[in-house]
Protein backbone atom coordinates (compact mmCIF):
# COMPACT_ATOMS: atom_id res chain seq x y z
CA UNK A 1 0.00 0.00 0.00
CA UNK A 2 2.86 2.43 0.00
CA UNK A 3 2.02 4.06 -3.23
CA UNK A 4 -1.71 4.54 -2.30
CA UNK A 5 -3.31 7.94 -4.29
CA UNK A 6 -4.33 10.21 -2.24
CA UNK A 7 -8.14 10.78 -2.17
CA UNK A 8 -9.35 14.10 -2.54
CA UNK A 9 -13.30 15.15 -1.82
CA UNK A 10 -14.79 15.27 -5.76
CA UNK A 11 -17.98 16.16 -4.56
CA UNK A 12 -19.10 19.76 -5.64
CA UNK A 13 -22.34 19.72 -2.70
CA UNK A 14 -21.05 22.09 -0.54
CA UNK A 15 -19.87 20.56 3.09
CA UNK A 16 -19.17 24.45 4.73
CA UNK A 17 -21.64 24.77 7.38
CA UNK A 18 -22.44 27.40 9.77
CA UNK A 19 -23.41 25.72 12.28
CA UNK A 20 -20.37 23.64 13.10
CA UNK A 21 -19.67 20.19 11.73
CA UNK A 22 -22.89 19.03 9.80
CA UNK A 23 -23.48 14.87 9.30
CA UNK A 24 -22.71 14.05 5.04
CA UNK A 25 -25.56 12.13 5.01
CA UNK A 26 -29.07 11.88 6.65
CA UNK A 27 -31.32 9.86 6.03
CA UNK A 28 -35.10 10.50 7.60
CA UNK A 29 -38.08 8.05 7.26
CA UNK A 30 -37.39 6.33 3.81
CA UNK A 31 -39.99 4.01 2.64
CA UNK A 32 -39.95 1.65 -0.38
CA UNK A 33 -42.75 -0.77 -1.68
CA UNK A 34 -42.01 -2.29 -4.80
CA UNK A 35 -45.85 -3.30 -5.31
CA UNK A 36 -48.97 -2.04 -4.82
CA UNK A 37 -50.34 -3.59 -2.01
CA UNK A 38 -47.23 -5.43 -0.77
CA UNK A 39 -45.30 -4.90 2.74
CA UNK A 40 -42.82 -2.28 2.77
CA UNK A 41 -39.46 -3.64 1.36
CA UNK A 42 -37.97 -0.81 3.39
CA UNK A 43 -39.97 1.10 6.33
CA UNK A 44 -39.39 4.22 7.80
CA UNK A 45 -35.34 4.10 7.92
CA UNK A 46 -33.36 7.12 9.24
CA UNK A 47 -29.67 7.39 10.44
CA UNK A 48 -27.17 9.73 10.08
CA UNK A 49 -23.63 9.42 8.56
CA UNK A 50 -20.56 11.40 9.89
CA UNK A 51 -17.77 12.43 7.49
CA UNK A 52 -15.17 9.86 7.38
CA UNK A 53 -17.67 6.78 9.02
CA UNK A 54 -18.23 3.54 8.01
CA UNK A 55 -21.71 2.03 8.61
CA UNK A 56 -22.55 -1.27 7.75
CA UNK A 57 -26.20 -2.20 7.17
CA UNK A 58 -26.37 -5.75 8.65
CA UNK A 59 -29.76 -8.06 8.18
CA UNK A 60 -30.65 -11.05 6.74
CA UNK A 61 -31.43 -12.07 2.88
CA UNK A 62 -34.64 -10.15 1.83
CA UNK A 63 -34.05 -7.10 5.18
CA UNK A 64 -33.86 -4.29 2.73
CA UNK A 65 -30.34 -3.61 2.83
CA UNK A 66 -29.65 -3.68 -1.04
CA UNK A 67 -32.93 -1.69 -1.54
CA UNK A 68 -31.73 1.23 0.90
CA UNK A 69 -28.54 0.90 -0.31
CA UNK A 70 -30.12 1.73 -3.98
CA UNK A 71 -32.24 4.55 -2.97
CA UNK A 72 -29.29 6.11 -1.01
CA UNK A 73 -27.51 5.94 -4.63
CA UNK A 74 -30.53 7.59 -6.64
CA UNK A 75 -31.43 4.21 -8.73
CA UNK A 76 -34.77 3.42 -6.57
CA UNK A 77 -37.46 6.26 -5.25
CA UNK A 78 -38.59 6.05 -2.45
CA UNK A 79 -42.04 5.94 -1.88
CA UNK A 80 -41.44 8.32 1.13
CA UNK A 81 -38.75 10.08 3.07
CA UNK A 82 -35.53 12.37 2.60
CA UNK A 83 -32.42 11.45 1.93
CA UNK A 84 -29.59 14.92 2.61
CA UNK A 85 -26.18 15.06 1.89
CA UNK A 86 -23.75 17.92 3.49
CA UNK A 87 -27.87 19.23 4.35
CA UNK A 88 -28.81 19.33 0.55
CA UNK A 89 -31.86 17.35 -0.21
CA UNK A 90 -30.57 15.32 -3.05
CA UNK A 91 -33.97 12.90 -2.98
CA UNK A 92 -35.26 13.73 -6.16
CA UNK A 93 -31.29 14.15 -7.48
CA UNK A 94 -30.38 11.21 -10.29
CA UNK A 95 -27.64 9.19 -9.51
CA UNK A 96 -24.44 11.20 -11.35
CA UNK A 97 -25.60 14.37 -9.38
CA UNK A 98 -24.87 12.72 -6.16
CA UNK A 99 -21.31 12.00 -6.34
CA UNK A 100 -21.59 8.70 -4.73
CA UNK A 101 -19.15 5.61 -5.60
CA UNK A 102 -20.99 2.54 -5.84
CA UNK A 103 -19.65 -0.72 -6.02
CA UNK A 104 -22.88 -3.42 -6.79
CA UNK A 105 -22.72 -7.33 -6.86
CA UNK A 106 -22.39 -7.51 -10.54
CA UNK A 107 -19.36 -5.66 -11.23
CA UNK A 108 -20.55 -3.82 -14.27
CA UNK A 109 -16.83 -3.42 -15.48
CA UNK A 110 -16.70 -2.21 -19.56
CA UNK A 111 -16.16 -5.59 -21.18
CA UNK A 112 -14.29 -4.56 -24.37
CA UNK A 113 -11.92 -2.55 -22.04
CA UNK A 114 -8.61 -3.26 -20.58
CA UNK A 115 -8.81 -3.43 -16.60
CA UNK A 116 -6.24 -0.13 -16.99
CA UNK A 117 -8.90 1.78 -19.42
CA UNK A 118 -11.88 0.67 -17.06
CA UNK A 119 -9.80 2.36 -14.38
CA UNK A 120 -9.17 5.68 -16.54
CA UNK A 121 -12.35 5.43 -17.47
CA UNK A 122 -13.20 7.06 -14.00
CA UNK A 123 -10.54 9.67 -13.58
CA UNK A 124 -11.64 12.45 -15.84
CA UNK A 125 -10.63 14.81 -12.67
CA UNK A 126 -7.05 13.91 -13.45
CA UNK A 127 -5.11 15.25 -15.77
CA UNK A 128 -5.04 12.86 -18.80
CA UNK A 129 -1.39 12.36 -18.97
CA UNK A 130 -1.15 11.06 -15.32
CA UNK A 131 -4.52 8.89 -15.89
CA UNK A 132 -2.48 5.96 -16.52
CA UNK A 133 -0.12 6.13 -13.52
CA UNK A 134 -2.23 7.15 -11.40
CA UNK A 135 -4.75 3.88 -12.32
CA UNK A 136 -1.80 1.82 -12.01
CA UNK A 137 -1.91 2.96 -9.06
CA UNK A 138 -5.32 2.01 -7.86
CA UNK A 139 -5.03 -1.43 -9.40
CA UNK A 140 -1.95 -1.47 -7.39
CA UNK A 141 -3.88 -1.37 -4.55
CA UNK A 142 -6.20 -4.08 -5.07
CA UNK A 143 -3.11 -6.21 -5.80
CA UNK A 144 -3.87 -5.98 -10.15
CA UNK A 145 -1.25 -4.12 -11.29
CA UNK A 146 0.58 -7.22 -13.20
CA UNK A 147 -3.51 -7.55 -14.87
CA UNK A 148 -3.70 -4.18 -16.15
CA UNK A 149 -3.88 -5.57 -19.80
CA UNK A 150 -6.28 -7.81 -19.70
CA UNK A 151 -9.44 -7.37 -20.03
CA UNK A 152 -12.28 -8.31 -17.23
CA UNK A 153 -13.45 -12.18 -18.29
CA UNK A 154 -9.67 -12.64 -18.36
CA UNK A 155 -10.19 -12.52 -14.40
CA UNK A 156 -11.99 -14.55 -11.84
CA UNK A 157 -14.80 -13.33 -10.26
CA UNK A 158 -13.29 -11.87 -6.95
CA UNK A 159 -10.96 -10.26 -8.89
CA UNK A 160 -13.45 -8.62 -10.90
CA UNK A 161 -14.50 -7.23 -8.04
CA UNK A 162 -11.55 -5.69 -6.72
CA UNK A 163 -11.25 -3.92 -10.03
CA UNK A 164 -14.65 -2.52 -9.85
CA UNK A 165 -13.64 -1.51 -6.47
CA UNK A 166 -10.35 0.27 -8.24
CA UNK A 167 -12.33 1.83 -10.49
CA UNK A 168 -14.83 3.16 -7.68
CA UNK A 169 -11.64 4.50 -5.77
CA UNK A 170 -10.41 6.49 -9.01
CA UNK A 171 -12.92 8.83 -8.85
CA UNK A 172 -12.07 9.49 -5.51
CA UNK A 173 -15.99 9.82 -4.28
CA UNK A 174 -16.51 11.40 -0.65
CA UNK A 175 -18.93 8.47 -0.07
CA UNK A 176 -18.78 5.02 -1.24
CA UNK A 177 -21.35 2.38 -1.65
CA UNK A 178 -21.04 -1.11 -1.57
CA UNK A 179 -23.41 -3.73 -1.59
CA UNK A 180 -21.53 -7.19 -0.65
CA UNK A 181 -17.92 -5.97 -2.23
CA UNK A 182 -16.28 -9.14 -0.92
CA UNK A 183 -19.03 -11.97 -1.11
CA UNK A 184 -16.16 -13.34 -4.25
CA UNK A 185 -13.40 -13.53 -2.61
CA UNK A 186 -11.78 -16.51 -0.88
CA UNK A 187 -11.62 -16.70 2.90
CA UNK A 188 -7.81 -15.51 3.37
CA UNK A 189 -8.29 -12.70 0.59
CA UNK A 190 -11.65 -11.38 1.81
CA UNK A 191 -9.76 -10.68 5.19
CA UNK A 192 -7.01 -8.81 3.93
CA UNK A 193 -8.69 -6.88 1.52
CA UNK A 194 -11.09 -5.59 4.19
CA UNK A 195 -8.22 -4.81 6.10
CA UNK A 196 -6.48 -2.73 3.33
CA UNK A 197 -9.78 -1.55 1.88
CA UNK A 198 -10.57 0.05 5.61
CA UNK A 199 -7.33 1.41 6.25
CA UNK A 200 -7.25 3.36 3.13
CA UNK A 201 -11.22 4.56 3.50
CA UNK A 202 -9.67 5.99 6.93
CA UNK A 203 -6.83 7.60 5.68
CA UNK A 204 -8.48 9.37 2.71
CA UNK A 205 -11.34 10.09 5.17
CA UNK A 206 -14.23 8.52 2.78
CA UNK A 207 -17.58 7.37 4.28
CA UNK A 208 -18.75 4.16 3.03
CA UNK A 209 -21.85 2.56 3.68
CA UNK A 210 -21.32 -1.34 3.42
CA UNK A 211 -24.23 -3.93 2.57
CA UNK A 212 -23.41 -7.26 4.53
CA UNK A 213 -25.50 -10.49 5.91
CA UNK A 214 -22.28 -11.52 7.12
CA UNK A 215 -21.66 -10.01 10.88
CA UNK A 216 -18.01 -10.50 11.20
CA UNK A 217 -17.34 -8.44 8.19
CA UNK A 218 -20.01 -5.53 9.44
CA UNK A 219 -18.44 -6.13 12.69
CA UNK A 220 -14.62 -5.67 11.50
CA UNK A 221 -15.15 -3.65 8.63
CA UNK A 222 -17.64 -0.80 10.17
CA UNK A 223 -17.36 1.87 12.74
CA UNK A 224 -21.27 1.75 13.03
CA UNK A 225 -23.85 -1.38 12.58
CA UNK A 226 -26.72 -0.96 11.79
CA UNK A 227 -28.91 -4.05 11.91
CA UNK A 228 -32.05 -4.36 9.07
CA UNK A 229 -35.05 -6.70 10.00
CA UNK A 230 -38.12 -7.20 7.86
CA UNK A 231 -37.47 -3.07 6.16
CA UNK A 232 -36.68 -1.77 9.75
CA UNK A 233 -33.82 -0.75 10.82
CA UNK A 234 -33.82 -2.54 14.33
CA UNK A 235 -30.77 -1.13 16.16
CA UNK A 236 -27.64 1.64 15.18
CA UNK A 237 -24.74 1.61 16.90
CA UNK A 238 -20.74 0.42 17.65
CA UNK A 239 -20.21 -2.92 16.98
CA UNK A 240 -19.39 -3.49 20.70
CA UNK A 241 -22.77 -1.91 21.46
CA UNK A 242 -24.84 -3.85 19.32
CA UNK A 243 -23.03 -6.78 20.28
CA UNK A 244 -22.93 -6.65 24.11
CA UNK A 245 -25.94 -4.75 24.34
CA UNK A 246 -28.22 -5.89 21.30
CA UNK A 247 -31.91 -4.22 21.02
CA UNK A 248 -33.90 -7.42 20.76
CA UNK A 249 -33.34 -10.97 20.71
CA UNK A 250 -33.29 -10.77 17.00
CA UNK A 251 -30.72 -7.92 17.38
CA UNK A 252 -28.39 -10.77 19.84
CA UNK A 253 -29.53 -13.68 17.59
CA UNK A 254 -28.07 -12.28 14.13
CA UNK A 255 -24.82 -11.27 15.50
CA UNK A 256 -23.88 -14.52 16.72
CA UNK A 257 -24.55 -17.61 19.43
CA UNK A 258 -26.49 -16.18 22.29
CA UNK A 259 -28.12 -17.68 25.08
CA UNK A 260 -31.45 -16.37 26.01
CA UNK A 261 -32.66 -16.72 29.40
CA UNK A 262 -35.74 -15.25 31.33
CA UNK A 263 -35.11 -13.83 34.52
CA UNK A 264 -36.53 -12.38 37.85
CA UNK A 265 -34.53 -9.14 38.42
CA UNK A 266 -34.03 -7.07 41.13
CA UNK A 267 -31.65 -4.45 40.89
CA UNK A 268 -28.74 -5.13 38.81
CA UNK A 269 -28.80 -9.23 39.40
CA UNK A 270 -31.39 -12.12 37.88
CA UNK A 271 -32.65 -15.08 39.21
CA UNK A 272 -32.21 -17.35 35.95
CA UNK A 273 -32.39 -21.03 35.62
CA UNK A 274 -28.39 -20.82 35.72
CA UNK A 275 -28.63 -19.13 38.91
CA UNK A 276 -28.05 -15.58 40.09
CA UNK A 277 -26.71 -13.55 36.93
CA UNK A 278 -25.23 -9.80 37.12
CA UNK A 279 -27.49 -7.41 34.72
CA UNK A 280 -26.09 -5.03 32.43
CA UNK A 281 -28.33 -2.73 33.81
CA UNK A 282 -30.69 -2.09 36.76
CA UNK A 283 -34.08 -3.15 36.60
CA UNK A 284 -37.15 -5.18 38.52
CA UNK A 285 -39.80 -7.76 37.35
CA UNK A 286 -39.49 -10.03 34.77
CA UNK A 287 -36.62 -9.84 32.57
CA UNK A 288 -35.78 -11.47 28.85
CA UNK A 289 -31.32 -11.75 29.20
CA UNK A 290 -29.17 -12.67 26.15
CA UNK A 291 -25.75 -13.80 27.54
CA UNK A 292 -22.88 -14.94 24.82
CA UNK A 293 -21.44 -18.23 24.87
CA UNK A 294 -18.34 -16.74 25.39
CA UNK A 295 -19.05 -15.33 28.53
CA UNK A 296 -19.25 -19.07 30.22
CA UNK A 297 -17.16 -21.30 32.00
CA UNK A 298 -17.62 -24.25 32.49
CA UNK A 299 -16.18 -26.58 34.89
CA UNK A 300 -16.17 -30.32 35.73
CA UNK A 301 -18.74 -31.41 37.70
CA UNK A 302 -19.80 -34.73 40.43
CA UNK A 303 -23.41 -33.33 40.24
CA UNK A 304 -25.78 -35.18 38.42
CA UNK A 305 -28.51 -32.53 38.73
CA UNK A 306 -25.56 -30.23 37.07
CA UNK A 307 -25.80 -29.03 33.04
CA UNK A 308 -24.76 -32.05 30.83
CA UNK A 309 -22.47 -31.73 27.81
CA UNK A 310 -25.01 -33.01 24.24
CA UNK A 311 -22.46 -31.63 22.01
CA UNK A 312 -19.39 -30.30 21.07
CA UNK A 313 -18.00 -28.88 18.40
CA UNK A 314 -14.17 -28.36 17.41
CA UNK A 315 -13.52 -25.03 15.70
CA UNK A 316 -9.71 -24.73 16.02
CA UNK A 317 -9.51 -21.96 18.67
CA UNK A 318 -12.03 -23.27 20.70
CA UNK A 319 -14.64 -25.46 21.37
CA UNK A 320 -18.94 -24.47 20.99
CA UNK A 321 -20.32 -26.82 23.51
CA UNK A 322 -24.18 -27.32 24.03
CA UNK A 323 -25.37 -28.38 27.30
CA UNK A 324 -28.74 -29.23 28.84
CA UNK A 325 -30.07 -28.24 32.48
CA UNK A 326 -33.48 -28.74 33.77
CA UNK A 327 -34.98 -29.28 30.04
CA UNK A 328 -33.04 -25.48 28.58
CA UNK A 329 -30.38 -26.05 26.41
CA UNK A 330 -27.34 -23.25 27.29
CA UNK A 331 -24.48 -22.74 24.11
CA UNK A 332 -21.37 -22.19 25.98
CA UNK A 333 -17.74 -21.30 23.99
CA UNK A 334 -14.50 -22.16 25.77
CA UNK A 335 -11.08 -21.98 24.41
CA UNK A 336 -9.58 -25.37 23.14
CA UNK A 337 -8.16 -26.79 25.58
CA UNK A 338 -11.19 -26.97 27.98
CA UNK A 339 -12.23 -30.80 26.66
CA UNK A 340 -15.05 -32.26 28.18
CA UNK A 341 -16.86 -35.31 27.28
CA UNK A 342 -20.52 -35.53 25.78
CA UNK A 343 -22.47 -36.83 28.41
CA UNK A 344 -20.07 -35.79 31.11
CA UNK A 345 -21.33 -33.27 33.85
CA UNK A 346 -20.54 -29.55 33.87
CA UNK A 347 -20.97 -26.32 36.40
CA UNK A 348 -21.81 -23.21 33.90
CA UNK A 349 -20.68 -19.67 35.70
CA UNK A 350 -21.47 -16.73 34.21
CA UNK A 351 -18.18 -14.08 33.85
CA UNK A 352 -20.03 -10.97 32.47
CA UNK A 353 -23.37 -9.25 33.08
CA UNK A 354 -25.90 -10.50 30.98
CA UNK A 355 -27.70 -8.17 28.78
CA UNK A 356 -31.15 -7.21 29.46
CA UNK A 357 -33.37 -6.99 26.45
CA UNK A 358 -36.19 -4.46 26.15
CA UNK A 359 -39.15 -7.10 26.92
CA UNK A 360 -41.87 -5.73 24.04
CA UNK A 361 -39.13 -7.11 22.21
CA UNK A 362 -38.18 -10.24 22.41
N1 LIG B 1 -37.12 -5.15 -8.12
C1 LIG B 1 -37.90 -5.67 -7.16
N2 LIG B 1 -39.22 -5.89 -7.37
C2 LIG B 1 -40.01 -6.40 -6.40
N3 LIG B 1 -39.58 -6.72 -5.17
C3 LIG B 1 -38.28 -6.56 -4.90
C4 LIG B 1 -37.37 -6.01 -5.89
N4 LIG B 1 -36.14 -5.94 -5.33
C5 LIG B 1 -36.27 -6.40 -4.07
N5 LIG B 1 -37.54 -6.78 -3.81
C6 LIG B 1 -38.06 -7.29 -2.53
O1 LIG B 1 -37.80 -6.32 -1.53
C7 LIG B 1 -37.38 -6.95 -0.33
C8 LIG B 1 -36.01 -6.40 0.06
O2 LIG B 1 -35.06 -6.82 -0.92
P1 LIG B 1 -33.53 -6.37 -0.86
O3 LIG B 1 -32.87 -6.84 -2.11
O4 LIG B 1 -33.46 -4.94 -0.55
O5 LIG B 1 -33.02 -7.21 0.39
P2 LIG B 1 -31.54 -7.51 0.86
O6 LIG B 1 -31.55 -7.38 2.34
O7 LIG B 1 -30.57 -6.68 0.12
O8 LIG B 1 -31.38 -9.05 0.46
P3 LIG B 1 -30.07 -9.85 -0.06
O9 LIG B 1 -29.12 -9.92 1.10
O10 LIG B 1 -30.65 -11.20 -0.40
O11 LIG B 1 -29.52 -9.13 -1.25
C9 LIG B 1 -37.40 -8.45 -0.58
O12 LIG B 1 -38.61 -8.96 -0.08
C10 LIG B 1 -37.34 -8.55 -2.09
O13 LIG B 1 -38.01 -9.71 -2.54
Amino acid sequence: MNSMPHLASASDLSHKSTSGINPLMRVEGLCKRYQQGEALAVNQVSFTLQPGEILALLGPSGCGKTTTLRMLAGFEHPESGRIFLHGQDVTELPPQKRHIGIVFQDYALFPHMSLLRNVTFAMRHVPTHQQEQKAMEWLELVGLAAYAKRHPHELSGGQQQRVALARTLAAEPELVLLDEPFSNLDAALRESTRKEMRALFKKAGTSVILVTHDQAEAMTFADKVGVMQQGKLIQLDTPQQVYQHPATAFVAKFLGHTNLLQGLAQGNQAQTPLGAINLSSSVEGEVHLSLRPEDLTLSASDDPAAARVVDREFRGHDYLYVLEQDGLQYCAITPSHNYFEIGSHVAIQSLRQASVLPSSNH
